[in-house]
């Protein structure tokens, strides 16, 4: 069995960043910026005021100081003229500081009695002014490859960008395998149960901007699985789910290596996650996941969700990792890399009491995954741990 590490890189060399588009920016969230993106314009364009007040020159500003007011600058009417000694210009935030003035006293500060205003005691040496370009200049990039947040949105749309080079979003295919199962909302029989694994990970998968396609469930002939891998053809990654262990109806591997499946591994030394696949069939990278809904779903956090990462020309890195302090101790760990499902609480991280891989109940109250190292001793409460955010 290789470890978690090796498998990972063997999957990263299954895959190449996508082709690049172009989408409305109201539509870039949570998608990968493909190439450095410039400002087009300066933000703020002009010096403009931070607060509603007085534009006056620095130089006169002092306790009890008089000012005529001889104008009004507000967002988006700047006055045109030049303050000159003695005068001040009503300005509101936001709005450009005329010629002439240098400093704007908050009119919380001022006593207005018709054209004058007279300064007040503590006016203090702040001058309330945004320098032009104090945000950004023309020509100020935003770094390709980059996970566009809501953040980086606002700055797009300040630098007028209203159109973003983002990389393609992988079309992902999904097939369950296994006569037991039948989609939710239809009526299970009595031995059967409702698909749930393809359900998470198509929710995983488009939190990570991917486009996951759920294919019919495939029964547990080899017809049926081939006919699912005939209408995931065209994808950019497939994912099958159960039918990868060693049973007698686990076909996924069989029918896969019949088809032409050039495999990079399968096995694992991880727990849950063991029976874990992954080549190349039809052209398309392919990953077989285990079929407990826990495995399929620790998975996708430790392998897909990175694997997508890379799709879309991020960095090929595992899924970051915390440290986090145990507020409850943990056993020994055995050979096997251990995805503890775990809670973080306000004093430290417990890990959940039952850990088997069917519990999606456990999975759901989880928070993080606690990564135990093959060999891990026992550890008590203060010691700290690698967790991964799920
Ligand atoms: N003799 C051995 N038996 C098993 C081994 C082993 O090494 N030797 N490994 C165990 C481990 S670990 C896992 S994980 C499972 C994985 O088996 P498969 O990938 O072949 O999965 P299935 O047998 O098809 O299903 C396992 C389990 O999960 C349920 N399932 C499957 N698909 C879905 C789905 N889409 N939604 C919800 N639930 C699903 C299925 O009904 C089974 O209950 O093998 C162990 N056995
Ligand atoms: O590895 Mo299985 O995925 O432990 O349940």
């Amino acid at each position: 069995m290789i470890t978690v590490t090796e498998a990972l890189d063997a999957l990263f060399a299954l895959v190449s960043p996508l082709a690049t588009e172009d989408v409305p920016l109201r539509h870039a969230n949570g998608r990968v910026l493909a190439r450095d993106v410039a400002a087009q314009r300066t933000q703020p364009p002009f010096a403009a005021s931070s607060m509603d007040g007085y534009a006056v020159k620095a130089a006169e500003v002092e306790a009890d100081a008089l000012f005529k007011v001889i104008g009004e600058s507000a967002a988006g009417h700047r006055w045109d003229g030049v303050v000159g000694a003695g005068q001040a210009v009503r300005i509101f935030t936001g709005a450009p500081v005329p010629q002439g003035a240098d400093f704007v006293v908050i009119q919380e500060d001022t006593i207005r009695r018709g054209d004058l205003i007279t300064l007040g005691r503590n006016v203090g040496s702040k001058d309330n002014i945004r320098a032009a370009g104090v945000d950004f200049t023309k020509g100020t990039p935003l770094s390709a490859p980059r996970l566009l947040t809501p953040a980086d949105i606002a700055l797009l749309a300040s630098m007028n960008i209203a159109d973003v080079p983002v990389v393609r979003r992988p079309v992902v295919s999904l097939i369950s395998t296994g006569d037991e199962l039948v989609m939710p909302g239809e009526a299970p029989g009595p031995d059967q149960i409702i698909a749930s694994n393809t359900f998470g990970l198509a929710a995983m998968l488009e939190d990570l901007g991917a486009h996951p396609r759920i294919l019919p469930i495939a029964a547990d002939t080899e017809g049926s699985l081939r006919a699912a891998f005939d209408l995931a053809k065209g994808s950019d990654l497939v994912i099958t789910v159960g039918g990868a262990s060693v049973g007698d109806h686990d076909l996924v591997a069989p029918v896969a290596a019949e088809m032409g499946m050039e495999q990079s591994f399968y096995k694992v030394a991880m727990r849950p996650g063991k029976p874990l696949m992954a080549g190349r069939l039809s052209g398309m990278p392919m990953v077989g996941l285990p079929g407990n809904p826990v495995s399929a779903m620790v998975c996708g956090s430790v392998f897909i969700a990175p694997l997508v990462r890379a799709m879309q020309g991020l960095p090929k890195t595992a899924a970051p990792r915390q440290k986090m302090t145990l507020a409850a101790p943990l056993t020994a760990n055995g050979p096997r890399e251990h995805y503890m499902r775990g809670t973080t609480t306000a004093q430290g991280v417990i890990s959940a009491d039952l850990q088997d891989s069917s519990l999606l109940s456990v999975l759901s109250t989880s928070d993080v995954l606690i990564v135990r190292p093959a060999g891990d001793p026992a550890r008590a409460i203060g010691d700290v741990v690698e967790t991964i955010a799920i």
